[in-house]
């Protein structure tokens, strides 16, 4: 670890991350001081339903790319080739599919929590059972991310964790709670411009060092990271067209078409058009995130493949592994590795911002309001800022039981999206294409859809297959890298890698169900919803109906009522 203590920050290092958590600071104070200064919920929660579309796509795009993408996706690339740059084309559907279906709906609705769509279409016990999940969700994913980059920060320089969790966590808390929505959504642009800024430079300087693109191709081509379409249907691979291109489609919708913070962001958008222009404008964002990160996974192979002293990252899990090399690379550079920190940072605060602001949301409007209707909006202002603020103080809290997270955080966050996001997307999917289910099926639906959940998910940690690590049959660098002393996930993860397919035991029966690839719990959680949620409609209107007939008739029309409520929700 000598390499290692060596890393240490230079005061423009230092100046730079100030910078960062200065100026959002000082745009949550300009939103707290000018336009309406925070005195309605609907700024507070709605940023006045005046954005456009730039603003809005920018601020979706930072929602769920946080320090997790950042340090995961190059540690994925590079452990298992390119595969997993196919994501990208679930992004056509993923965002397609929300701009003209799900924004249309939510938008003229006018509502402020997605929740009250499962009201209006069912009732209230499935916008409580909705909300509830949600928070469940969300609270587990922000903890993920506000200790990904400050974990990651203090294995490769020693900086202190906690000291930069608390960073985080306050500086996010508090101009969530003075700026509101604007202030989210306007930190998350200056953000995600940072994040841009940080990835291009570490590219730039890592393709220079290791001797131009020419030679960083040749290295991935030799070390066999340039993968081809992998048409496998075995649905246990983690990382093969179907589970990326298909199973990554319900994924985004479960984030990009259904999940609050995301629904808010297009509510805030002045017009419906804006709303949708921002949708569409999210894809060629995402691809260029998707490409930045894919690149530097590239960079970072062609840099150490076969380099001795690399075997230092052997005592390093794999989301450290970014971190490292970009330490290892800037050194010499004062202010570059400042940039980057500052990108994984910013990466962080506009997730965890977005968090916040969409849990207040939610507390307030589904889960305090309907029980306090003679409550004023400034009260109700005032309340909403003590949930965003709580909600920081929850996050803080949460981080610190992150510490029995697994070796890969962007595992991690899929398998929350997926567990969690996965049954959500599966109750709206029931109320917005089925105007035959109930209310009845949807509880159970949605219930079903999180047991399945939890079965698997927990069944693939208990017997730790999940999907196993998709073999790129031949590495060339691997015997070099193995020579260190491997002692950690990374190492483990390397030698399978390195292990020839054929001793890989297919496993059989539940195992095999418990090794689905995570790429595919959104799909499968959404479709159980689905499938119990209609054969429920179906039974507890076919019970209904026998019971109505019995007790001498009444119009048989009346089983079919939560038609009838659909299409006033349609006509409205
Ligand atoms: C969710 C996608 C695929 C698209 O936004 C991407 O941003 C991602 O890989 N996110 C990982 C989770 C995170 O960064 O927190
Ligand atoms: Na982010």
């Amino acid at each position: 670890m000598d390499a290692l203590a060596q890393m240490h920050f230079t005061t423009i290092d230092y100046v730079i991350f100030a910078l960062l958590l200065a100026s959002s600071m000082g745009i949550g104070l300009y939103y707290a001081l000018s336009g309406g200064r925070q005195r309605t919920t609907q700024e507070f929660l709605l940023a006045d339903r005046s954005m456009s579309c730039l603003p809005v796509s920018l601020s979706l795009i930072a929602t769920f790319q946080s320090a997790v993408a950042i340090v995961g996706v190059p540690a994925e690339i590079y452990t298992h080739g390119t595969q997993y740059w196919f994501i990208g084309c679930a992004y056509i559907l993923g965002l397609f599919i929300p701009a003209h279906i799900f924004i249309p709906v939510f938008y003229r609705l006018h509502l402020t929590s997605v929740y009250q769509y499962l009201e209006l279409r069912f009732s209230k016990p499935v916008r409580i059972c909705g909300t509830v999940t949600f928070i469940f969700q969300t609270v587990i994913y922000m903890a993920v991310c506000v200790y990904t980059p400050a974990l990651a920060l203090n294995a490769v320089t020693g900086f202190d964790l906690w000291g930069a969790v608390l960073a985080t966590g306050l500086v996010c808390t508090l101009y969530t709670t003075l700026g509101g929505l604007k202030a989210v959504i306007w930190t998350d642009v200056f953000q995600t411009i940072v994040m841009f800024a940080g990835q291009l430079a570490v590219i730039v300087v890592g393709v220079q060092q290791t001797g131009g693109v020419a030679e960083v191709w040749r290295k991935v081509s030799e070390g066999n990271r340039i993968s081809g379409i992998d048409l496998n249907p075995d649905p246990t691979v983690e990382y093969t067209f179907w589970t990326l291109g298909v199973g990554g489609v319900f994924l985004m919708l479960s984030l990009y078409g259904v999940n609050q913070a995301q629904v808010q962001r297009y509510l805030s958008a002045k017009t419906e058009r804006d709303a949708i222009m921002s949708c569409y404008m999210v894809f060629p964002s995402l691809q260029l995130a998707l490409a930045l990160s894919c690149v530097m996974g590239l960079v970072m192979f062609a840099r150490y493949c076969g380099e001795d002293h690399f075997h230092n990252l052997g005592v390093l899990s794999k989301n450290e592994m970014v971190l490292y090399f970009v330490m290892d690379m800037l050194q010499g550079l004062p202010g570059l590795s400042g940039l980057f920190i500052s990108c994984l940072f910013s990466a962080a605060l506009s997730t965890i911002s977005s968090a916040f602001n969409s849990l207040a949301t939610v507390t307030m409007e589904d889960l305090i309001k309907p029980h306090c209707p003679s409550m004023t909006d400034a009260r109700a202002t005032l309340l909403s800022k003590g949930l965003a603020c709580s909600y920081g103080l929850l996050c803080l809290a949460m981080a610190y039981l992150t510490h029995l997270m697994t070796d890969s955080v962007l595992q991690t966050a899929f398998k929350i999206f997926g567990m969690v996001g996965g049954p959500l997307l599966g109750v709206f999917s029931l109320g917005l294409f089925f105007p035959w289910a109930n209310s009845t099926g949807a509880l159970v639906g949605l219930g079903s859809g999180l047991a399945m959940a939890f079965w698997v998910g927990i069944g693939s940690i208990v017997t730790s297959t999940s999907g196993g690590l998709a073999a790129v049959s031949q590495f060339n660098c691997t015997a070099v890298q193995l020579s260190g002393n491997i002692t950690t996930a990374m190492g483990t993860a390397l030698i399978s890698t390195a292990m020839p397919t054929a001793t890989h035991s297919r496993p059989m029966g539940l195992q095999r169900f418990y090794s689905l690839s995570f790429m595919w719990y959104s799909a499968l959680n959404s479709f159980t919803v689905v499938i119990t949620g209609l054969v429920v409609s179906f039974l507890t209107a076919f019970i209904f109906n026998l019971r109505t007939n019995e007790s001498g008739g009444g119009d048989p029309r009346h089983s079919l009522s939560p038609v009838g409520q659909h299409a006033v929700l349609r006509t409205r």
